[in-house]
């Protein structure tokens, strides 16, 4: 039996790309030039959030769990994102030091996968994303209180009512909050995938080999 929904998601389709068809005899070598390049082309074509991306994890049962999450940096074959260590995603990256990340851009037809190991940020990298968050992003990750059921509401609007005050009060000039960190992402593997209005699909995977180097592949979409 079909639900009222099935039928509701069988209507929808995916919009046409609005993109150059992707050869992948033109690509980098190294599939971080790549990304860098899609992510640029998402933005000139006005995709929205491009650097929003749904970060997998997995904990210590082995139970994998998924969230949207911003992209703070790309760097040294990382893809840095910030979590607090006492979040459900911080706690499962600083534990099972694995995890995915995959960014869709639906106006191009453009997926990227990333898999790999994962490093906790050091303190400088740390510090310097920290300075970058707005006042109020910064009183959450002092409060770090992500994800805990909200009983108490009142106590919630009070502590975020005037960040200001809390960033005084907890930590003067702090250069962090004490859980909140980097998190990177090394890209042992990436795969890149451009949907064709013909459904001439192309996905293209690079995996880093033993010398830090690269081998691509292409593979059945
Ligand atoms: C567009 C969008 C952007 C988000 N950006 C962040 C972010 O930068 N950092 C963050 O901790 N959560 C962000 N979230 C919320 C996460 O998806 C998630 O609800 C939260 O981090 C708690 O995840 P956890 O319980 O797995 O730790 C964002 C959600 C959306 C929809």
């Amino acid at each position: 039996m079909r639900s009222e929904l099935s039928g509701f998601l069988a209507e929808l389709s995916w919009p046409r790309p609005q993109a150059p068809a992707f050869d992948p005899e033109t690509a980098p070598g190294d599939p971080v030039v790549l990304f860098e390049r899609w992510l640029r082309e998402a933005v000139a074509h006005d995709v929205p959030a491009a650097h929003v991306l749904t970060l997998a994890t997995v904990d210590v049962a082995g139970r994998p769990d998924a969230r949207v999450t911003v992209l703070e940096d790309v760097d040294d074959h990382a893809f840095w994102v910030a979590a607090s260590e006492s979040s459900p995603k911080g706690k499962q990256l600083g534990r099972v030091p694995v995890a995915a990340l995959v960014f869709h851009w639906a106006r191009q037809g453009r997926q990227v996968r990333v898999r790999g190991a994962v490093r906790a940020g050091d303190e400088a990298r740390t510090a310097a994303a920290f300075e970058r968050l707005s006042a109020h992003a910064r009183t959450e990750a002092l409060v770090d209180r992500q994800s805990r059921p909200l009983h108490d509401e009142g106590w919630l609007s009070n502590a975020l009512g005037d960040p200001s005050e809390l960033l005084e009060l907890e930590e003067p000039g702090a250069a962090s909050a004490p859980s909140w960190r980097l998190w990177g992402v090394d890209a042992g593997r990436m795969e890149f995938f451009q949907a064709d209005p013909e459904g001439h699909h192309v996905r293209l995977r690079y995996s880093r080999d033993e010398g830090g180097g690269w081998d691509t592949e292409l593979l059945r979409p």
